[in-house]
């Protein structure tokens, strides 16, 4: 008898979701698997966050169904995080006024269990619960590559870093899958270079990512497979070189063909 195959991580099915009139994700397929690297490409518009917003708790798609290690997704953010998918945002979400390891201690919070009674009291699970947390944050920021800004307010990182720290932050709640959306929008080549290589080391780490991202570059480099959507809908989806190669997605999205497709 074979073994059955890994089953997906996460697993989304006819995703649809409008806006009044407007139809912004339309019957949308899309699988994830463990240790996978997942790209979601397409034009401004096509529909990329709102299919992230729908993956995430934050909107409940008009139709669809999506399970996440073969569980029905829950409904609300916080409890989407705490099964195990986080996330980083488009525009970046920091606590501005609070140190960087601040910011990775709140990240922990879905992974604490002590509860306010706790924390007044001071008992000894609430410390044992603190050490460890500042344990896991602080490897976080050495993962990240922040330790040295540990004690800085978050307001004052130059733009790469609140990235990276927003990343360290979504990982703190130790997910299983992590979606990042635009994670190198506004950086320099070289911090491109840097975050596709946190992004290889958070896969070894075993977590799944799946990532929106505009720059074709950093996208083929980096991904496993690459999906596109085109005004809500999967156009299509498979490797780096068969998407790259497709005329419809080169049509639809990449210019004409003469183009560099960066
Ligand atoms: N909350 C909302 N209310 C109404 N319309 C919305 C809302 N969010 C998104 N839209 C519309 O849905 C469509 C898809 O938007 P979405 O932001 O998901 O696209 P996107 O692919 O992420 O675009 P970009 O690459 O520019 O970030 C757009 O037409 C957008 O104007």
């Amino acid at each position: 008898m074979t073994p059955n195959p890994a089953p997906p991580l996460l697993h989304a099915t006819g995703i649809t979701m409008r806006f009044g009139g407007l139809t912004a994700v339309r019957a949308v397929d899309l699988t994830v698997h463990p240790d996978e690297i997942l790209g979601l490409i397409g034009p401004n518009g096509a529909g990329k966050t709102t299919l992230f917003n729908c993956l995430t708790g934050l909107y409940t798609p008009d139709e669809g169904t999506i399970t996440y290690a073969g569980k029905p997704l829950p409904t609300r953010p916080h409890l989407v995080t705490r099964i195990g998918i986080a996330r980083t945002f488009q525009n970046i979400r920091l606590f501005p006024n609070m140190t960087v390891l601040e910011n990775v201690l709140v990240g922990r919070h879905t992974r604490t269990h002590e509860g306010l009674l706790s924390a007044l009291l001071r008992t000894p699970a609430h410390h044992r619960a603190e050490h460890t947390s500042r344990q896991h944050a602080t490897e976080l920021l050495e993962f990240t590559g922040l330790t040295r800004k540990s004690d800085h307010l978050a307001r004052n990182l130059p733009y790469g870093e609140q990235r990276k720290l927003e990343i360290a932050r979504a990982l703190a709640s130790e997910p299983g899958l992590l979606l990042l959306d635009e994670p190198t929008a506004g950086m320099n080549p070289q911090e491109t270079r840097a975050t596709e290589h946190l992004v290889h080391a958070i896969r070894a780490r075993g977590t799944a990512v799946l990532v929106i991202e505009h720059d074709m570059r950093f996208i083929f480099n980096l991904c496993d497979r690459v999906a596109v959507l085109v005004q809500g809908q999967k156009l299509t989806e498979g490797t780096p070189t068969t998407v790259q190669a497709d005329p419809r997605v080169i049509a639809a999205y990449l210019g004409t063909p003469e183009e560099d497709p960066r």
